[in-house]
């Protein structure tokens, strides 16, 4: 397994791009750590792609270097990285069966037969195929095929990266939360280093360490489940985690206060002067509803969702979504709502501005 370096890496697919807008992948510096699992999320078209192409060699960044463990690789092809990939559609050799198929990188590498016996089986037991391994792959479902896709990259233990490009799009739900718990397994297991690309934030959030999350070209944060969750850097990552996602408000800041539509909401930090555009941000499992105190708001609808409810509401015409406890009272009129100081993060110009101790 390999530490992978990204030096100043920036991509465009233009001939001579000029400015930041023609970059499709706009400056990422980052080291990601030998045998951890990385997470690359965002929605369709945010750079995703790009940026796991640049790992894997199949493009060549416009500027930057990438490293493997410290060797610069930016000029090798795919080949010689010695990393496995798991493409969104299945690559399977039909006329073999599935223990060839499984059995066919390690054959390449001239491993050892029992070896080569012992890992297909445990990785077909992991993918759930132990009886069809002597099945030809012609006339499996493509379900199916991309299961032995995703074995075939997993069943080498001596690759640098295992690099995944929203490997479960075709693979049905049930099977989908089976097979990325033992994706997460066979990581605790192995720890190779990982990076799965996916648009889909509970795959990412429930496979990986680390979530690189990404919006418009560049990567905002890389944060634990748990950080994206609790100090989003970035509003996008506010918004795009969660469900629904965190609540933003305009509002003025001024120390440890903050004034949104004249009513004063106490700050869990203090600020210093801010300017540009100034919100606050705070979750919907952290705002609470009250009959007394608060923001006024309107109430539009109350919906059942499991173990909470979810209370949509708005505050002079602005969405402000709360996740409620199931028995807990939703008042029918002057409905008020406070927030926990301590969860309130708050943003200049959409960048999250980091308090001091009060
Ligand atoms: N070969 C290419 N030539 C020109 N532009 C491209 C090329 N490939 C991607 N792009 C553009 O680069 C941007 C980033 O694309 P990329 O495929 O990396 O995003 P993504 O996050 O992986 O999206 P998706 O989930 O839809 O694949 C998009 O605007 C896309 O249109």
């Amino acid at each position: 397994m390999a530490q992978i370096t990204l030096k100043n890496i920036a991509h465009s697919y233009m001939e001579d791009p000029s400015k930041e807008a023609d970059y499709a992948l706009k400056e990422v510096d980052h080291v990601w750590r030998d045998g951890e699992a990385y997470a690359l999320l965002g929605p369709s078209g945010c750079g995703k792609t790009t940026l796991l192409n640049i790992v894997s060699g199949l493009l060549r960044p416009s500027h930057g270097r990438v490293l493997f463990d410290g060797q610069d690789v930016t000029d090798m092809p795919t080949a010689e990285r010695n990393i496995a990939q798991v493409f969104q559609f299945p690559v399977v050799y039909d006329t073999m069966t599935v223990r060839e198929n499984l059995a066919f990188p390690l054959k390449n590498r001239g491993v050892e037969a029992a070896t080569i016996t012992e890992r297909v089986q445990r990785v077909a037991s992991m993918i759930g195929m132990e009886r069809e391994l002597d099945r030809k792959a012609r006339g499996l479902t493509a379900d199916a095929k991309q299961k032995i896709s995703l074995g075939r990259g997993m069943v080498r233990d001596d690759v640098n990266a295992l690099l995944f490009d929203e490997p479960l799009t075709v693979i049905d739900p049930h099977m989908k939360w089976e097979l990325r718990t033992q994706l997460k397994h066979l990581h605790g297991q192995f720890g190779h280093t990982m990076i799965y690309v996916t648009h889909d934030q509970t795959e990412a959030l429930t496979f990986a360490d680390h979530v690189v999350v990404m919006h418009d070209g560049r990567v905002v944060q890389i944060g634990t489940p748990e950080e994206l969750f609790e100090r989003p850097a970035h509003t996008f990552v506010g918004y795009f985690i969660g469900s629904p996602g965190m609540n933003l408000l305009p509002a003025e800041v001024q120390g440890d206060r903050a004034i949104i539509d004249g009513h004063e909401v106490p700050l869990g930090a203090g600020y210093g002067d801010m300017s540009g555009k100034v919100e606050i941000g705070i979750r919907p499992e952290f705002v609470r509803l009250s009959d007394d105190v608060g923001l006024p708001v309107t109430i539009d609808r109350v919906e059942d969702v499991g173990r909470h409810r979810l209370v949509r509401t708005t505050m002079q015409g602005r969405p402000i979504n709360i996740i409620a406890s199931e028995g807990g009272p939703v008042p029918s009129e002057n409905a008020r709502i406070t927030f926990d100081p301590s969860r309130i993060n708050i943003y200049a110009d959409d960048w999250r501005v980091e308090g001091r101790a009060v």
